[in-house]
C-alpha cells in the first residue's frame, strides 16, 4: 500500500471536456474585463507574459489558452477567473464518482493524498472545494502546480517526494499522460496511466487501483 497517492486533475480525476468546454471558455471570455477590472494584481501576471513574448500580453493570453499551453502565468491568471465562475456557482467542479469515492477510501485507510497539476494550486482547492461531489478539500494534505516544475520532468517529482517528506516509491502517481508518468518513474515513484476514455492505460478508472 502506498503511504501516499498524488494525483492529477485534467483527464484523471476530472474530465478534459470540463476543463477544456467549460472552465477555459468561461477564463477567455472574461480575460479581457478581469485585466481592466483588476490591474493592480493581474499587473505582474501580464509582465511576466510579455518577458516570455513580447508583444499585448492579454491576445498572447488569448491563444495560449486557444493552444492548452501550461504556462504558470496562464495558470495563475485562469485560477483567479475561475473563483468568479465558481461563487456565482456557473459551474461546479467536475470530478467522476469513482475519484470521489476513491480518494474517500483511501483518505480513511490513512493514506495522505496530494495533487500535482498545471493548473494553479488556487485553482485546484477551488475545484475540488466546489467539485460535483461537494467540498473534498478536507481530504488532502497538499497542492503542487507547476511551480515546483514541469509536470514532463522527473526532477519535479523528487522536489515532491522531499516536500512531502518520503521516499520516493512509497508514493504512487496517477496521470493520464505517458510523458508525467516516465517523469514520475524516473525519480522513483510508482505510477499508473489511467486512460478514461479507451481503457489502453494502466487502469481505466480508480476502482481498478489496487491499494
Ligand atoms: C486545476 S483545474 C484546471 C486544470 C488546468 O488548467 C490544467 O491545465 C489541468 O492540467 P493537468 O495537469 O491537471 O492535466
Ligand atoms: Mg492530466
Amino acid at each position: 500500500m502506498p503511504r501516499a497517492i498524488l494525483t492529477d486533475i485534467e483527464g484523471t480525476t476530472s474530465s478534459i471536456a470540463f476543463v477544456a468546454e467549460t472552465l477555459f471558455p468561461y477564463a477567455r471570455a472574461r480575460l479581457p474585463a478581469f485585466v481592466a477590472a483588476h490591474p493592480d494584481k493581474t499587473a505582474p501576471i501580464l509582465a511576466e507574459v510579455a518577458a516570455i513574448e513580447p508583444g499585448d500580453p492579454v491576445a498572447t493570453l488569448t491563444r495560449w489558452i486557444d493552444e492548452d499551453r501550461k504556462a504558470t502565468p496562464l495558470k495563475t491568471l485562469q485560477g483567479m477567473i475561475w473563483a468568479d465562475g465558481y461563487r456565482e456557482r456557473a459551474f461546479t467542479g467536475h470530478i467522476y464518482a469513482d475519484a470521489a469515492a476513491a480518494l474517500r477510501r483511501w483518505h480513511d485507510a490513512g493514506i495522505a493524498l496530494y495533487v500535482f497539476s498545471s493548473g494553479s494550486v488556487a485553482a485546484q482547492k477551488l475545484l475540488f472545494g466546489h467539485s460535483d461531489a461537494g467540498d473534498l478539500t478536507p481530504l488532502f494534505s497538499g497542492y503542487f502546480d507547476t511551480a515546483t516544475g514541469p509536470k514532463r520532468e522527473a526532477e519535479s517529482y523528487r522536489a515532491i517526494a522531499a516536500a512531502i517528506g518520503l521516499v520516493a516509491d512509497e508514493i504512487l502517481f496517477l496521470s493520464d499522460t505517458p510523458q508525467e508518468i516516465a517523469a514520475a518513474r524516473e525519480a522513483g515513484l510508482s505510477a499508473l496511466l489511467i486512460d478514461r476514455e479507451h481503457g489502453a492505460g494502466d487502469i481505466a478508472t480508480f476502482e481498478d487501483i489496487d491499494t
